[in-house]
């Protein structure tokens, strides 16, 4: 019952990329409609032409934008054959991620390419993620070229851009619009909302109003007085532990019954929550490899206090499982739509020369399948060896030992075996971050500064900063790595060809949620704060503190608390090295992987 992935062989006379050539597990059900349904996207950081490496679990990711476009098609005519509703939509952070977003030439924007393909999705609700707010530039473009496609359904309830108005004067105006009412085929009022979490990183000229300040403000207490047949709310914003509840409770404080919908993202998870019996809030992954769907009977809930009977599902994204939902076959599940976004991908990853090849592999460095620090984890391998080597180059600091510090979170994603190209480069550190340093820092402060940044009351002030709780729904403390090898001599295991997303969140059903069964990875913990290898010096030899210019206020906070001969400020600070993070790995890969 294995189907394959891209069967070239069976139906050679279709068109259409043939990898991976290799089995997939199917769904194991039928998704459960009701009478409003929606497919949800979030976090896809510009993963558009899907996952394309053979390491497991990526084939069960191996769909693309264009597969996603053809699947849509298919499932809106399903739709309209059970006269039910069903609305397409996306809780933001479409920039850095992949080189179709970030591999893009001087002078050009982030992602300004890649969106033109995710404008041709007929997507009825999009709202805007902190990765559209890193940089003015960015956000402007999304305002002036992004937006307008999305006919008054990009949603900014709580984020504004301020550009100059008519009269040539600045003003800060809503990025997209506040709100959305409108009424779907089926004649559904619906009212919308696009919030993001209280995000402080933004770029100067955007702003982020705190959430439980928009919930006070006349122009939402007008939008909610109405009562629509649902909210339809949607937010770069996790479901659980945020201000999901702010926003609810200022709903349900107007209409204790009106049903809620809600749509969330941010912490790349699979997730889903219930704040009360007539509302259901999902979260559905990152990086195009989940697709998320939430069906409610908004019939049945009419006119009296039952429970909404709401269903979610989180789908691999993939062409067996779209075939699969889709009652189509690999010969006729492509639409002429859906191949010319594929084929549009494949030519803007020719234009950016995205298979430039900087080295090979020889095996997989992973984020969170292999401990920290260890052989196969990525971090080690970043931090430790590719960030030491790349910054030495034609660098006269080189010889004054140093400590080098990032946050693991910079890095996106995990570094698989075979070639190693610009995209996968991309892949893993997409920023151009630059590399700063402080000078004459004695050995035995430097030393102290990690576990000082790693400290439980530090790293929890992070995460209420960037309200991003990381705590995965995913089943998988495995202690032993050997184990990953090992899973294919196990009986009845699948092999690694089963490996993927195994959740268990907190809404109905919590252990059928995963569309596909799998067994799951394994799941290590790494430390927020790493650094290179302490150097091999004495306590009073000073040495250099180099980091990424992210963090620069935040090392300077810890070294002024952890010594008092000097209080450092940003003026101590200059550039290391004129070497982006962005370019780190391939200049390692060419010369270590050639
Ligand atoms: N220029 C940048 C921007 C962001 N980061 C890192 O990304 C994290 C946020 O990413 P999410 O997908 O979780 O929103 C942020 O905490 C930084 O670690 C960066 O390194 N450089």
């Amino acid at each position: 019952d294995h189907l394959h992935a891209r069967d070239g062989h069976a139906h050679q006379h279709v068109e259409r990329r043939e990898y991976p050539q290799v089995p997939l597990a199917p769904p194991y059900r039928p998704l459960v409609w009701g009478d409003l349904n929606v497919i949800h996207t979030t976090d896809t950081h510009g993963w558009l032409l899907g996952h394309q490496k053979s390491s497991w679990a990526e084939p069960y990711y191996s769909g693309d934008l264009g597969d996603f476009s053809s699947f849509v098609t298919h499932m809106k005519q399903i739709a309209l054959h059970k006269n039910v509703d069903l609305l397409l939509i996306d809780s933001g952070d479409l920039h850095d991620g992949t080189g179709l977003s970030d591999g893009y030439p001087p002078g050009d924007v982030d992602a300004h390419e890649s969106n033109k393909f995710v404008e041709r999705l007929p997507y009825d609700l999009m709202t805007i993620g902190n990765h559209e707010l890193y940089g003015y530039a960015d956000t402007y473009d999304m305002y002036t070229n992004f937006v307008p496609h999305l006919a008054g359904r990009y949603l900014t309830s709580n984020v504004n851009i301020t550009v100059f108005n008519s009269d040539g004067k600045p003003e800060s105006v809503p990025v997209g619009n506040r709100y959305a009412k409108f009424t779907t085929r089926k004649g559904r009022r619906i009212t919308s909302l696009g919030v993001i979490f209280n995000f402080t990183g933004n770029d100067m000229n955007t702003t982020v109003q705190a959430v439980g300040d928009m919930v006070k403000e006349q122009w939402f207490v007008e939008v909610i007085a109405e009562e629509p047949d649902a909210f339809v709310l949607i937010g770069h914003m996790p479901v659980s532990n945020n201000s999901w509840p702010t926003v609810v409770n200022a709903v349900r404080a107007v209409h204790p019954l009106t049903p809620i919908l809600i749509f969330g993202g941010h912490t790349h998870i699979r997730d889903c929550t219930q704040y009360d019996g007539r509302s259901m809030a999902m979260e559905s992954g990152r990086y195009m490899e989940t697709i998320g769907w939430m069906s409610a009977d908004l019939h049945a809930a009419k006119h009296n206090r039952d429970n909404v009977t709401f269903t979610r599902r989180y789908l691999d994204q993939n062409r067996v499982t779209y075939e699969y939902h889709t009652r189509t076959s690999n010969r006729s599940f492509d639409t002429d739509h859906g191949r010319s976004i594929t084929r549009g991908l494949e030519e803007l990853a020719a234009r950016f020369n995205l298979s430039h090849l900087y080295g090979t592999a020889q095996q997989d460095y992973t984020l969170s399948y292999n401990p920290y620090p260890s052989n196969g984890s990525l971090v080690s391998l970043f931090i430790e060896d590719a960030v030491p080597y790349a910054l030495a180059i034609n660098n006269t600091r080189a010889s004054i030992p140093n400590i080098m510090i990032i946050d693991s979170w910079a890095l996106r994603f995990d570094l698989l075996k075979g070639s190693f190209t610009k995209n996968d480069q991309l892949t893993i550190m997409p920023y151009q971050d630059s590399f700063l340093y402080i000078a004459n820092v004695t050995s035995a402060i430097a030393n102290q500064l990690l576990p000082a940044m790693n400290k439980p009351m530090a790293i929890q002030q992070k995460r209420d900063e960037t309200q991003a709780v990381f705590s995965s729904h995913e089943i998988g403390d495995t202690p032993d790595s050997a184990w990953l090898e090992e899973i294919d001599d196990r009986p009845g295991a699948g092999g690694q060809a089963s490996f993927g997303y195994v959740t268990r969140d907190s809404c109905p059903d919590a252990d059928h949620a995963d569309d596909t069964l799998h067994t799951p990875l394994p799941n290590y913990d790494v430390p927020f704060y790493v650094g290179s290898k302490p150097p091999n010096v004495t306590a009073d030899t000073p040495i250099d503190v180099v980091f990424l210019n992210f963090l620069g206020k935040e090392i300077i906070g810890i070294l002024n608390g952890l010594q008092k001969d000097k209080t450092y400020t940003m003026a101590d600070v200059s550039s290391y090295s004129p070497t982006l993070a962005s370019d780190i790995l391939g200049l390692y890969a060419q010369g270590m992987w050639n």
